[in-house]
């Protein structure tokens, strides 16, 4: 359904989240989607946890028709890596990003071969020598952009005592320091993604285990961090994603009573909005904002 019919509907529901009529806003079920809502609203921000991808999702996909880089697009493109470790990694993104994003190939298919891009990257990047005390500089002049509202977001999750739990197939370390540069970076924030390994000079060495791609971002990986258990109480949960490995991202937390589920999907909209549809509650089509997310916490955590 689009925004439009929306409108006329079942948006009357939920007059209070007026952002739902956004142009960008697809539902396929509006009537569950405003039950969730409300339900998630009546449970309070006590029982919320906020569980989301970053690279696409947090940061924007474009910006003035060109594309923004990923956390690892951002190290592949710095002035750290050798003219010809930046074309194997350009080669690597030309040949495996379509393989990531067809929506004709399963998830089986495509697990092994995810693996091989990012280790084989990962590979690439520790030969580059690249210093820990490099990080900083290499995000400040990158092209990184967090998506429009992202401010609202991380400051009313602060503020609410909503823990926000980022899942992420990129670079732990740079967007770390992303969050950081943009004030962000609030305890309520724990962040599990492929950190790098420093040797005692503070030069890469490797990545640490386990090695998350898109497609595993689920229990498997989470075995060992206690964090989902210490959140058993957060029964609520807003899950944001922009692929279809995202969808298991709550996979490890234990009683969920409610959870909505925000896809962003950037590229191939075409091709791509059945599955989206059928997965996420709510899909963004070309929406580099965070509109929609922020208009449901404030509907959400607004004291009533
Ligand atoms: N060498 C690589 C490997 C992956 N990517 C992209 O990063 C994204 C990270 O995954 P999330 O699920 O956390 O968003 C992924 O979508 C890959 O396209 C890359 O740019 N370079």
């Amino acid at each position: 359904m689009s925004a439009a019919e929306l409108r006329g509907s079942e948006a009357a529901l939920c007059p209070q989240v007026p952002e739902l009529q956004k142009t960008t806003v697809r539902i396929q079920q509006p009537e569950r989607v405003m039950g969730l809502i409300r339900a998630i609203k009546e449970q309070g921000g006590s029982k919320l946890q906020v569980i989301s991808d970053f690279d696409m999702t947090l940061s924007r996909f474009g910006c003035n028709g060109r594309r923004c880089p990923t956390s690892h697009n951002i190290l592949d493109n710095s002035h750290v890596i050798s003219e010809d470790g930046k074309k194997k990694l350009k080669d690597l993104l030309h040949h495996y990003y379509p393989i990531e994003i067809d929506p004709n190939r399963t998830l089986e298919e495509k697990r092994p071969l995810m693996v091989e891009w990012w280790t084989q990257a990962h590979d690439l990047l520790s030969q580059q020598k690249i210093q820990k005390g490099d990080i900083a500089q290499i995000v400040r002049e990158s092209d990184v952009m967090l998506r429009d509202g992202f401010n609202e977001l991380f400051d009313q999750l602060h503020k609410y005592n909503v823990p926000m739990f980022i899942f992420s197939a990129g670079v732990g370390d740079i967007l770390e320091e992303i969050i950081r540069q943009a004030n962000v970076f609030y305890p309520n924030v724990n962040v599990v993604s492929n950190y790098m390994d420093f040797d005692d000079n503070g030069v890469l060495k490797c990545f640490k285990s386990p090695l998350i791609h898109t497609y595993n971002k689920n229990n498997s990986v989470l075995q060992g961090t206690a964090y989902f258990q210490q959140l058993s109480t957060r029964t609520s949960i807003i899950l944001l994603g922009d692929s279809m490995g995202d969808l298991t991202m709550a996979d490890g937390v234990p009683s969920v009573e409610n959870i909505l589920k925000i896809g962003f999907l950037n590229d191939k909209v075409e091709e791509q909005r059945g599955n989206y549809l059928d997965a996420y509650d709510i899909v963004l089509e070309s929406d580099e904002t965070l509109d929609v997310v922020n208009g449901i916490l404030r509907y959400i955590l607004m004291e009533t």
